[in-house]
């Protein structure tokens, strides 16, 4: 067995995994990264549209601040995101911008004099100021009270993704490519690393480390539908579970984006609607204000993608040899806009519908799109159950999303949680508890568990298929634990998953190759995979109410007396067909924002008994301090500058200012 030491193991080379990376190196601290692919190919790449932070740079992101990012997101979140973490995410986001600027992103900018924007499908003219002149811009997103989402064109995510990229290779941090993390190395308290194994030679390598960081994205391909990349299969949320140790927090939660394109549900950017696009039924007819007059088409994701899918069961779809769906209509902003800020958008209707977007609509329907669950993590992204262990990004549940998270806030975290985790696992690696005295005997064992798994499956010559049981999976979660979500169906969907499970104990191969084989490697990772779907779907039939994403039809109300918590997800041992479930509660006492309306979507729901008590609580506690500045009054209501590292307390500047 090979053994490779290193002070910091991060698994996943995306924008989350790279940030932390050099956080922990600029500390000192000796990195490794290991990814599926090279870190430049990470998911991140795909992200199109923006990343929130309150710059308020141009005109329709005046007046912006801390205060109302911090407020969008929690009622974005339904109410179901750790408030001081988000406090944490917005005071930090526009900072994460401006490093990103200082390594170079080239965040696109405000332009002196008069522009044209459409606005609720009509055009207006707005008039950017001289002083905000080069400074970074942002665009309107669903949920949002400002425009914040900075951008680059709509290739957002490949910018930031190669600039990061660059910064690490410059800090001298190595990427082990078509490495996959397939086991955490722990003796139940303390994780050690990871054994690994080379997706070229299939040789398995036990990687020991002072802190392990998950940073291995999201699992969307659980579902048939999804927007994101063949390569989001959980395995890093996966075998954090696997541990036992280390929970999953709200898998339930699986966000549907709006605009899926149909049928292949590859992504149109939000950034569509937020420049001013429609969406349009079967007779042409835009539908959303009639729905939600408040904010239309830019209500957050999960009310959007309910809408739709309501308005096409009740018989207003757009029909075609695929199926039903609907339309997005970007002609209104016209060939130039299209060209120079939606040219993605464009690339994909061009190379996957055949279409001109400049001048025909364009299908969608609702896709998979982003997993809120992940690995249960504090304020600091470390796992309280199983120390030494860190996770960061879509991996993680960290947890500012909550039930919904809002467009934009995504890659937002993963800078931000990058930025602060490096810093926690440097501390950590500091503390008597980042010494390291694991025995090789432990990875030894690890590595034998692995070796034999690995030897089991090859040597299977059972009759079941692991792309057929795969197929299945994803059916089953699409058909069964997507939008709407019903208790039989639910229990259906844990049967069937359950089923599947134990079916995937007998798959067979047809070659017993090592090295590069997608039969082995999707036999190797299918029970994991169907693990993760019993998480979601116990977690979804469990929960019997809706909140965010998380809609039943059986219970439709959001219910704050009952399930204003983040649920748990543990994996019992190796013969268990179900997670455990274990629930957190959310404290109202703590809460800067108490549960409310989120201002758009479901006006009723169960208040938490608590709730009256605690708005009392605030005003009182305002009153009775008097004048404030609004950084003094959000320090009363919910401390939460002594969570961030001192490096990133400071207040953020804004055009206008006292200096
Ligand atoms: C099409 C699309 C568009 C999007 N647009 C936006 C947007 O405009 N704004 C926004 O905020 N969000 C957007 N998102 C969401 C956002 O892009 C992702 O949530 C975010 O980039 C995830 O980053 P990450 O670093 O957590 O993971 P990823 O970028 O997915 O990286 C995961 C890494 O883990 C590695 N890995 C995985 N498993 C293993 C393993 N077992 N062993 C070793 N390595 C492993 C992979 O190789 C990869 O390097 C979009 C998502 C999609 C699908």
């Amino acid at each position: 067995m090979r053994i490779l030491h290193t002070d910091v193991l991060v698994i996943g080379g995306g924008l989350a995994g790279q940030r932390a990376a050099i956080g922990a190196r600029r500390r000192g601290l000796e990195v490794t990264i290991i990814s599926l692919v090279p870190a430049k190919r990470s998911h991140s790449a795909a992200a199109q549209g923006g990343m929130q932070a309150s710059l308020g740079n141009c005109r329709g992101a005046q007046g912006d601040n801390e205060d109302l990012h911090f407020a969008d997101t929690v009622r974005g979140s339904d109410w179901g995101a750790d408030q001081q973490v988000v406090r944490m995410f917005a005071h930090t986001a526009p900072k994460a911008i401006r490093e990103l600027a200082a390594w170079g992103v080239p965040w696109s900018r405000v332009e002196r004099g008069e522009h044209s924007i459409t606005v609720n499908g009509q055009k207006q003219t707005v008039s950017e100021a001289d002083a905000a002149h080069g400074l970074i811009t942002s665009r309107n997103f669903g949920g949002t009270a400002k425009w914040r989402a900075c951008y680059v064109s709509d290739g957002t995510g490949h910018a930031m993704l190669y600039t990061m990229s660059n910064q690490a290779i410059a800090a001298g941090i190595p990427v082990h490519e078509r490495m996959e993390a397939v086991a955490l190395i722990h003796d139940g308290e303390r994780c050690c690393g990871a054994i690994v194994r080379n997706l070229m030679s299939g040789e398995l390598v036990a990687y020991l480390a002072r802190a392990t960081c998950i940073a291995t994205g999201g699992f969307g391909r659980i579902y048939r539908v999804s927007t994101n990349a063949i390569i989001n299969e959980g395995m890093g949320a996966a075998i954090a579970l696997e541990t036992g140790r280390a929970a999953l927090g709200n898998m339930e939660a699986v966000q549907f984006h709006p605009t899926g394109i149909f049928p292949a549900g590859i992504l149109v950017t939000e950034g569509c609607r937020g420049d001013g696009g429609l969406l349009l039924d079967g007779a042409g007819e835009r539908f959303m204000p009639g729905y939600e007059p408040e904010k239309a088409e830019l209500a957050s994701r999960d009310v959007v993608s309910r809408r739709m899918e309501e308005h096409i069961a009740a018989g207003h779809a757009a029909s075609s040899r695929f199926g039903e769906h609907l339309w997005l209509d970007i002609r209104l902003l016209g060939e130039a806009h299209i060209n120079t800020q939606l040219r993605e958008v464009q690339e994909i209707c061009q190379y996957f519908l055949g279409i001109d977007p400049a001048r025909e609509l364009i299908p969608v329907r609702p896709a998979q799109h982003y997993s809120m669950g992940g690995v249960r993590t504090d304020p600091h992204c470390h796992s309280p159950t199983l120390r030494g262990l860190f996770a960061v990004g879509e991996a993680a549940c960290w947890d500012m999303h909550g039930f919904n998270r809002l467009g934009g806030n995504s890659v937002a975290e993963t800078v931000v949680a990058g930025m602060i985790a490096g810093e926690a696992i440097a501390d950590f690696c500091a503390s008597p508890e980042g010494a390291l005295t694991v025995s090789t005997t432990l990875a030894e064992e690890f590595h034998r568990r692995e070796a034999n798994k690995l030897a089991a499956i090859a040597g299977n010559s059972g009759g079941e298929s692991a792309v057929e049981l795969t197929r299945l999976m994803q059916e089953t979660m699409t058909a069964n634990v997507g939008i709407f979500r019903h208790g039989d169906k639910l229990q259906q969907a844990v049967n069937t998953l359950r089923d599947l499970l134990q079916r995937s104990a007998n798959v067979g191969l047809r070659s017993q190759a090592r090295g590069p084989n997608p039969e082995l490697v999707a036999a190797y990772r299918l029970p994991r995979m169907l693990k993760l779907a019993l998480c979601v779907a116990s977690g979804a039939l469990a929960r019997e109410e809706s909140r965010g994403a998380h809609y039943r039809d059986d219970f439709p109300r959001r219910d704050d007396q009952k399930w204003l918590c983040r649920t748990l997800a543990r994996w019992p041992g190796d013969d268990a067909e179900t997670p455990q479930l274990d629930y957190e509660a959310l404290d109202v006492m703590g809460m800067e924002l108490p549960p409310g309306w989120r201002g758009y979507g479901a006006r009723d729901f169960i208040e938490h008994p608590d709730t009256a008590t605690r708005q009392a609580q605030l005003e009182q506690a305002l009153a009775a301090a008097g004048e404030l500045d609004r950084h003094a009054r959000q320090q009363l209501l919910m401390p939460f500058l002594h969570l961030l590292p001192a490096g990133l307390q400071a207040r953020n500047q804004r055009l206008g200012d006292a200096p």
